[in-house]
């Protein structure tokens, strides 16, 4: 039997330990029965303990990769990840504005769990002018909101008052997760381009096994999306299931191991 199944494109960097980065994006899209392409951004020699070195792509072979992408896919939405530095965002950014891929969900990652930088300072700006205004929905963690409003945010409120910020300077739908608020409530922020403002909820999962939760949630997002799944839903649904899957453990490295990309078949969340 034939069938079309949507096709999406990540646009982000390699973990040489298979649980986040381009990696996660990638069994996330195939658990969610879409089509994964990849642009690569750069290379991380990885693993759930941290990161031992990066190296960020030619901008040459990165644009080479979109072309090839764009002359063959019919791309339905796309998501961006770690992108290294000004030179990189500058370049990805550009090609979005070259190419229509449909919907686009950026994912400012900036320090990976362990500590280690992916996006240095100076590509902060750069972020902001030029990408950011691209995005369709944003999914900053609250330090990298933090890095992009240029404050602190301690207070629910503060937190809001970023969500209006960070639309202000061009992206459409702004999901501020919660996760590193406070471990006792697992909350989201999301400011939908209508002004609407919904929190997304669930219970805080005791486990240290949370490699890669930022990619799996904005691949998620953009395998919903490219299902026609609206965006309230699509939202509702990746952070359910994300819940579910890392009550459902399984034991990878000897850090901070990686989400259970086959925990789909443990759940009655429908994606
Ligand atoms: N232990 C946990 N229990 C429940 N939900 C969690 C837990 N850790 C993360 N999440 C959820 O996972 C999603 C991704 O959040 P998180 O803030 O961890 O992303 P991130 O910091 O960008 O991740 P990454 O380490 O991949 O960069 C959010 O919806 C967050 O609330
Ligand atoms: C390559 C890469 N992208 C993103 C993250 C954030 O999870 C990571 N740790 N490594």
């Amino acid at each position: 039997m034939t069938k079309n199944v949507p096709e999406v494109l990540t646009i982000a960097g390699t973990d040489s330990g298979g649980g986040a980065g381009m990696m996660a994006d990638i069994k996330t899209m195939q658990m969610c029965h879409v089509f994964a392409t990849g642009v690569v951004t750069g290379v991380t020699a990885q693993n759930t303990l941290g990161v031992q070195a990066a190296l960020p792509l030619p901008t040459a072979i990165i644009d080479q990769q979109f072309q090839s992408v764009a002359n063959d896919f019919t791309i339905q939405a796309v998501k961006t990840g770690a992108l290294f530095d000004q030179e990189r965002v500058a370049c990805v950014a550009e090609n979005l504005r070259k190419y229509h891929f449909g919907p686009l969900v950026v994912d400012p990652v900036m320090v990976a769990k362990g500590g280690a930088k992916l996006l240095t300072d100076a590509a902060i700006t750069t972020l902001v002018q030029e990408l950011l205004p691209l995005a369709d929905v944003i999914t900053p963690n609250l330090p990298e909101a933090q890095v992009i409003v240029n404050r602190q945010l301690t207070t629910e409120a503060d937190i809001w008052r970023a969500c209006t910020d960070i639309q202000a300077m061009g992206a459409k739908n702004v999901v501020i997760k919660g996760g590193h608020l406070t471990h006792q409530v697992n909350h989201d922020f999301v400011l939908l381009a209508n002004g609407r403002q919904l929190t997304l909820t669930g219970d805080w999962v005791n486990t240290r096994r949370t490699h890669g939760t930022g990619d799996t949630f904005s691949s998620l997002v953009v395998s919903q999306l490219a299902k026609g799944q609206e965006l309230v839903d699509t939202l509702q649904t990746a952070k359910t299931f994300l819940n579910t899957i890392l009550q459902d453990e399984i034991i990878v490295g000897h850090g901070h191991g990686p989400l259970n990309h086959w925990g789909a078949e443990h759940t009655n969340v429908q994606i």
